[in-house]
């Protein structure tokens, strides 16, 4: 505490402790005191703890003095204001008698309630019907509401001195209107017998500020008694301080009117509360703003934003940015489909775009162009495929029933022999669309990826028909299923077996499968059922080999007589196509291997010489054939068995 206040309680402790004082001067002292602890505790200069003890302490003593039947040392404030109340009580009889005692008052409704508001820390305004005194009157209500700070530590804190102050309040709202009246702003002293002008000393100066509002509750009425020594406490040469501490409006409100509009509401007179008491009417606000906030249309739980969650949105539902499109923006939808790629047939809408784009662009063979009269030899297998391939897709209707082409046909034979040339052929010969898949296209991709690759191979080859679908190397695909092998690469047979076959395709559907392979005793038994059209392709006879190094020749620049091409001829017995073209390719570098090395620079095209016998000797001295006889022998075994030809 300041020295001021120290001086003060000093000189009012020696008052009480001299013995010269009388019972109102006594109670006013210990009144004085116990704001000065409320005052300090409100200040941060007490401690909780300590304000609690010392208010218990001197509550006690002046509740003595208030309530002792002594004159000499009391005020027998208790009894008279009981009966006073009991005098005061309306009841429905004509003879305004009052059933009360001063037992049965406890009893009463409002003294329940009023004991009730200070223990349970909420505000309290007496009904005037209850109590019949215009309390409420000149705003006087508030002297017998009881201030509260709202908080339960305060409630549990005064409870010892929660008794004396009801007691006053009963004695205050018995109290005669027009002594209220008369004791102007000290009308709001529910101690009006103690500091009674007429019976007590002369008044002190009149307080200029209103009760503190926060000050706890079971004292409160202590508290109000003490409105003439404010004075003292509060020094005029502070009076900011005070109306900063007691009222939010610099005291106007409560300024020479004692429990007004403003100190009606324990609340509404002081700015001051505890952190703990702003947090619970932060808590309480908070608690009662949140269900308005939900009925709110709009908001809340009756309309929930959501940032597109509600949107009715599948798995497979396409991804719509959070932002709001510009002017002119074409929308997303219309965006991806420009960059997907669009496919028309609705036979293809299962499949994945990537998918069908992938084998439209990069399976679909546009190679140069080849003839028939390209392929040498192998008379029997190009019309075999001309059947097969040219004629039904020139005359489909002819080409039904039992005359139907096959499905399947495997190209087998030795390496090099024009296999995958008849393939190209085809492509350019049919007419069809061609589909030329290698094995590794199928097979090398996302597992999973192969058996949809090959379903939408299918698919879309229907799609375009008539097609063909070359699969060079197609041994690699259906080559025996093994309990080795890979779930993947089973997975793929199985599905390219089922395609094959033409449970998945009809009959009229003009779908033509090619395979070539030089391993055909590797390929599964059901792959070989399904491509019943199985060609050998042989390693080129005498004719043939003639027909290639003559169509090679006639591009180059040669002087080879036709002896020396029945010598070249003869010398290439065993030779496959590819040999032949290689030992061609040899003797093509003949004359420029003859051209010195200092003129390989300046030397013009027309003067490199013309390819000569002479060359081929010298080719056929490097080129030797790739086939040999031990593995023709297994391919004549293999054709007798499995092959279609004479
Ligand atoms: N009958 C043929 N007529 C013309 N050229 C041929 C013939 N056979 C092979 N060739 C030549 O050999 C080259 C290789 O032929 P191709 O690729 O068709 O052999 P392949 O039978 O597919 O061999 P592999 O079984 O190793 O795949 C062709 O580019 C072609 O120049
Ligand atoms: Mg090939």
């Amino acid at each position: 505490m300041s020295s001021a206040h120290l001086d003060e309680w000093q000189r009012r402790s020696f008052d009480i402790s001299s013995g010269s004082c009388t019972p109102e001067q006594t109670a006013d002292a210990y009144r004085a005191h116990i704001l000065s602890i409320q005052y300090a505790w409100a200040s941060s200069q007490l401690s909780q703890a300590g304000a609690a003890s010392l208010l218990r302490t001197y509550s006690e003593r002046y509740g003595s003095v208030l309530d002792s039947d002594d004159p000499r040392t009391g005020l027998n404030n208790y009894a008279e204001s009981v009966l006073h109340l009991v005098r005061s009580q309306k009841n429905h009889s004509d003879k305004w008698e009052s059933g009360l005692t001063a037992e049965s008052v406890l009893e009463l409704p409002s003294v329940r309630k009023m004991i009730q508001a200070r223990t349970g820390g909420e505000g309290f305004h007496v009904a005037p019907a209850d109590v019949n005194v215009p309390v409420g009157q000149e705003g006087r209500g508030s002297s017998v509401s009881a201030p509260s700070t709202g908080g339960r530590s305060e409630a549990a804190l005064f409870k010892a001195a929660a008794v004396p102050p009801s007691k006053s309040e009963v004695n205050s709202a018995a109290r005669n209107p027009a002594s209220v009246s008369a004791e102007g702003t000290r009308g709001c002293n529910v101690f009006s017998n103690s500091i009674n002008p007429s019976s007590g000393p002369p008044a002190r100066p009149q307080s200029l500020f209103g009760h503190p509002p926060a000050l706890p509750q079971a004292t409160a009425g202590t508290a109000r008694g003490l409105q003439n020594h404010q004075p003292a406490l509060f020094p005029a040469s502070n009076p900011s301080k005070r109306k900063n501490f007691y009222s939010p409006d610099g005291g106007e409100t409560s300024r020479g009117s004692h429990g007004g509009q403003g100190s009606a509401d324990p609340r509404a007179g002081g700015n001051f509360k505890s952190a703990r008491e702003q947090f619970v009417i932060d808590q309480q606000k908070k608690n009662s703003h949140q269900p308005q906030r939900a009925q709110t249309p709009g908001m809340g739980a009756i309309v929930k934003k959501s940032l597109g969650a509600n949107r009715p949105r599948g798995a497979f539902s396409k991804f719509v940015p959070p932002v709001a499109r510009q002017e002119g923006e074409e929308s997303s939808a219309s965006r991806n489909q420009s960059e997907e790629p669009q496919i028309l047939d609705e036979r293809l809408k299962n499949f994945e775009p990537k998918i069908v784009e992938l084998i439209m662009s990069e399976i679909m063979d546009h190679g140069p162009p080849v003839a028939w009269d390209d392929i040498a030899g192998l008379e029997f297998a190009k019309t075999t495929i001309k059947e097969i391939v040219v004629w039904p897709m020139l005359r489909p209707d002819i080409f039904t029933g039992l005359r139907g082409p096959p499905k399947g046909i495997l190209l087998f034979g030795p390496p090099g022999t024009g296999k995958t040339l008849i393939g190209k052929c085809i492509a350019c010969q049919s007419g069809a669309t061609f589909f030329s898949i290698s094995a590794s296209s199928l097979t090398s991709k996302w597992v999973g990826e192969g058996e949809k690759m090959v379903r939408a191979l299918f698919a879309i080859a229907r799609c375009h028909q008539p097609a063909v679908i070359f699969i060079d190397e197609i041994d690699s695909l259906l080559s025996q299923r093994t309990d080795g092998e890979h779930d993947s690469s089973r997975r793929i047979k199985t599905e390219f077996l089922v395609q094959l076959d033409g449970a998945a395709t009809a009959a009229e559907d003009r779908i033509l499968v090619v395979g070539a392979t030089n391993r055909p005793q590797e390929i599964d038994e059901a792959a070989r059922r399904r491509l019943a059209k199985r060609l050998y392709i042989p390693l080129p006879e005498a004719a043939a080999r003639r027909q290639i190094v003559t169509n090679l020749m006639t591009r180059e620049k040669n002087q080879l007589r036709e002896q020396e091409l029945e010598g070249v001829v003869a010398a290439t017995q065993g030779f496959s196509g590819a040999d032949m073209t290689q030992l061609c390719r040899e003797a093509a570098l003949g004359p420029i291997r003859s051209i010195q090395l200092g003129d390989i620079a300046t030397i013009t095209a027309d003067q490199v010489r013309p390819i000569l016998y002479c060359d081929f000797q010298e080719a056929l001295k490097t080129v030797r054939p790739s086939v040999s006889a031990k593995d023709l022998e297994l391919y004549e075994d293999w054709n007798k068995t499995f092959g279609c030809g004479r």
